[in-house]
């Protein structure tokens, strides 16, 4: 599928979905797929329902995105149009952030970090290039000696029920430290040099066998943490930071009811990442409606991430859901997670309700002391 239309680096929040192929089992168990990506900005969901009479019928639900992947689409595809694009506003002192969320399983580790060909990796391979391109330019018009000194410094942890681990060394507690000025820190943050896509994949596998898996309701193998990448270009020299990329892959989000059967644990795990989700989708609604509180306090993760919620940082959302009929009632809350209008039509249905409401109201009273008047 062929994109429309093009990215442009002063949007600052972007959301995109991807939709995951069905796997074996799915296929085996004939659980269709009731995910159509009519155009590359248009999802429709067609889910089976059953009317009161017994008879079954369709629900189309249509929504629209910046961005939409089928589920022929590669990383590759998914990575030219959405973090591409920032590589050169990162290089220009820029922040960004780049999260995968959805349904357990429903694709994210495999979007962020966990194919051969990574969002990660490839924008780790544009990075350096471009910052050897920007160096040669640099020497060549004899510019700043600096520029020619750039480097790129990565890290890697996750967090998991609240508490933040070093995935890059031996699972170091980290602290989180707010200063004066609100500029938050994390104490005791292995940074590693990266001299080469080779160096950075080897760090990303070790980090990736630290992770905390478990067990969710929907996912046998499921991330139970919030894994946190970051990429920040540096002067080599003077260890100023030009910019910074993280990527986040989201812990898999699940509804109460999946996690009914699990352990207490699991369920404990589950109650915490569906919290910080949804302090994160408040800052998200926040910084997109240009709002100057962002209640960033309310979770870990938010916290952390409080130089993302400002004005010169980008944001691309990709919502990865899967394709079946029996991940629909997910597949439909990751959609609307990721709706950010959702918030404004329900205000402006509520806005438009009330007084309609009122108006009808009146009449009735009207018409009731009329008819006790005669
Ligand atoms: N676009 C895709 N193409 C092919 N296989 C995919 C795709 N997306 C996901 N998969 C496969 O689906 C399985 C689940 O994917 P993944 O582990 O990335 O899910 P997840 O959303 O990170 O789940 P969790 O939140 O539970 O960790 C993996 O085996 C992965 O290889």
């Amino acid at each position: 599928m062929k994109p429309q239309h093009n990215f442009s680096t002063s949007d600052r929040i972007r959301v995109c979905i991807r939709k995951r192929p069905r796997n074996d089992k799915e296929v085996k168990s004939n659980d269709p797929d009731i995910v159509c990506i009519t155009n590359s900005c248009t999802v429709t969901v067609k889910e089976q329902k059953m009317s009161l009479d017994l008879s079954r019928y369709i629900h189309q639900h249509v929504m629209h995105f910046d961005e939409v992947f089928d589920d022929s689409s590669s990383n590759a595809d998914v990575y030219g149009r959405t973090v591409k694009p920032l590589v050169e506003f990162i290089l220009n002192k820029g922040v960004a952030v780049c999260f995968s969320f959805g349904q357990t399983g429903a694709g994210k580790t495999y979007t962020m970090i966990g194919d051969k060909f990574t969002m990660a990796s490839a924008t780790a391979a544009a990075t350096t290039s471009s910052a050897t391109a920007a160096a040669a330019a640099a020497t060549a018009d004899n510019k700043n000696v600096n520029d020619e000194n750039l480097g790129l410094w990565v890290s890697f942890y996750e967090i998991y029920c609240g508490q933040l681990f070093d995935l890059l060394n031996d699972r170091k507690k980290l602290i989180v430290m707010e200063k004066h000025n609100k500029q938050v820190c994390i104490t005791g943050l292995m940074e590693t040099y990266v001299k080469d896509l080779n160096a950075l994949i080897q760090a990303i596998n070790y980090g990736r066998s630290n992770r905390s898996r478990g067990c969710s309701g929907v996912n046998p193998v499921s991330s139970r943490s919030h894994a946190v990448l970051q990429f920040d270009v540096r002067c080599k020299d003077s260890n100023r930071r030009i910019g910074r990329l993280t990527f986040i892959d989201l812990a898999g989000s699940e509804r109460a009811s999946d996690a009914m059967m699990c352990s207490k644990q699991t369920r404990q795990e589950g109650a915490e990442i569906n919290q910080s989700l949804l302090a994160l989708k408040e800052c998200i609604r926040c910084l997109d409606q240009e709002q100057p509180y962002k209640p960033y306090r309310q979770s870990k993760l938010t916290h952390i991430l409080r130089e993302s919620f400002t004005d010169n940082c980008r944001t691309v959302m990709i919502a990865n859901i899967s394709p079946t009929q029996s991940a629909c009632e997910n597949t439909m809350n990751t959609l609307r997670y990721a709706d950010r209008c959702v918030f404004v039509c329900v205000c402006v249905s509520v806005l438009c309700v009330v007084p309609v409401c009122f108006y009808l109201f009146y009449l009735c009273i009207m018409f009731i002391c009329y008819k006790i008047s005669s």
